[in-house]
């Protein structure tokens, strides 16, 4: 159901402390690879949002027991992913592109489908690269059905991941399972969101899996079984850029508390790119603090690596003072929506200035008006709309609803960090 949400406007500085909960990217890798340790694991701090539960539904409906009834996520011993099974991806990439790879080994027949949009976004190397590994699935795309043989013999396989990281982490997270193991080569334009592929080898060596990542392009993923893990799962970094951007544009200060010190998560970069436009950041005891600047400055900036903070860093750049371009991010195309083109509507429509790019956007700051900000079912563009409507009174957000895929209380903590809960 969507939900038409009035934009806050800041009066003042917004000075605030804001917990975000747990990464997405960290609680789903987390869920499937305790659904492919056949002892199970357990997850403190894990997200409970909409994607995470499409993930937990997803391995529930393969046999997977989950128990998520309290504090912390409890997946038991079992033996591993069965089938039959329908499986419902929603619109989370997370679950349409690793759930595949580790049904592959379940025995069945297994349906998978999503949201009308999941149905465009891209998915044919993952279903090509698991067909070349031994699977027999029907379809290019969702809806496909993956014909299970209770295991895949796995192997070598090269693919081209310029369209999402994910094709390459799906793969991995599955491939200790493989008979042969696997291993995946990338041949093509660069691969973006490198970070999430570390994190997913990182989180694979955590369980006890061999992973050879010293080639570029390259990973080699043990046979061998994947251990229990009792895992805690970091706040969600992307999710917390919101919030930090509210400090960016109003000249307050907002600390986001539990940040890790070493982490594969994108948003950790998002410090960086604050501090280009002007603001102090600090990391200390108390987390990371953006202390926005009286005036924001315009940013050049490749995204390639860390593409999901686009819709935050557009939202800022429409508020500063200078131009600014964002590069590298061309695949953003096939994310929950068309971000690039979303952006340049929205911020066009409300007076601004912003071009697509063949990679990415660039944004000149024009004085913008009230109006209707659309969310295309994408909750990036929904936070980025709310960012956006601190600076220019009478922003409407008509989908504030589908902020619930990786941040359900978004609106409460948004009027939490303003002081004006109601
Ligand atoms: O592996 C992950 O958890 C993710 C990888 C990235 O996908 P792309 O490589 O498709 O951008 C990122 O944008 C997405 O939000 C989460
Ligand atoms: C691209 C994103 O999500 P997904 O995991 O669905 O690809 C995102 O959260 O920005």
């Amino acid at each position: 159901m969507t939900q038409t949400w009035a934009a806050p406007s800041a009066t003042e500085p917004v000075r605030a402390t804001v917990a975000v909960p747990g990464s997405k990217s960290i609680t789903n890798r987390a869920l499937l690879l305790a659904a492919l340790s056949e002892r199970g694991g357990t997850l403190t701090g894990a997200l409970r949002s909409r994607d995470s539960l499409l993930m937990i539904e997803a391995l529930r409906a393969l046999g997977v027991p989950v128990d998520d009834s309290g504090d912390v996520v409890v997946v038991a011993a079992h033996p591993g992913p069965r089938g039959p099974a329908r499986v419902d991806c929603g619109l989370a990439g997370t679950v349409m592109r690793f759930v595949p790879p580790a049904a592959a080994i379940a025995d069945g027949d297994i349906g998978f489908d999503g949201d009308p949009r999941a149905r465009e976004r891209p998915m044919s190397t993952v279903l090509d690269a698991l067909r070349a590994l031994g699977a027999d699935i029907d379809g290019d795309a969702l809806p496909f059905t993956l014909h299970g043989k209770g295991g895949l013999p796995g192997g070598a396989v090269t693919i081209d991941a310029s369209a999402s990281s994910q094709f390459v982490s799906g793969l991995l997270l599955a491939g200790a399972r493989y008979e042969a193991g696997l291993t995946v080569h990338h041949d093509g334009k660069p691969v973006p969101s490198l970070p999430h592929i570390d994190m997913t080898v990182q989180m694979l060596r955590t369980a006890g899996v061999t992973v050879d990542d010293s080639e570029p392009n390259t990973w080699r993923v043990e046979p061998g079984p994947i251990a229990a893990h009792d895992w805690v799962v970091e706040p969600d970094l992307s999710n917390a850029t919101p919030f930090l951007a509210a400090a960016a544009v109003t000249g307050g200060s907002v600390t986001v508390p539990d940040w890790p010190a070493h982490t594969t998560q994108p948003g950790d970069v998002f410090g960086e790119i604050a501090a280009g436009m002007g603001c102090t950041v600090t990391r200390d005891a108390a987390g990371l603090t953006v202390h926005g600047p009286g005036r924001l400055q315009g940013i050049d900036v490749d995204l390639h690596d860390v593409g999901e903070l686009t819709p935050t860093v557009a939202a800022l750049a429409v508020l500063a003072d200078g131009p600014s371009v964002l590069r590298g991010i061309a695949h953003l195309r096939g994310h929950e929506t068309d971000r690039l083109a979303a952006l340049a509507t929205e911020i066009n429509a409300l007076g601004g200035g912003a071009t697509e790019t063949e990679d990415g956007l660039a944004i000149r700051p024009m004085p913008m008006h009230a109006g209707r900000w659309h969310a295309y079912d994408d909750h990036r563009m929904a936070t980025a709309g709310a960012i956006v409507g601190l600076a220019v009174p009478g922003i409407e957000v008509d989908d504030i609803a589908t902020t619930a895929k990786t941040l359900p209380d978004f609106p409460s903590m948004w009027a939490r960090m303003l002081g004006n809960q109601r």
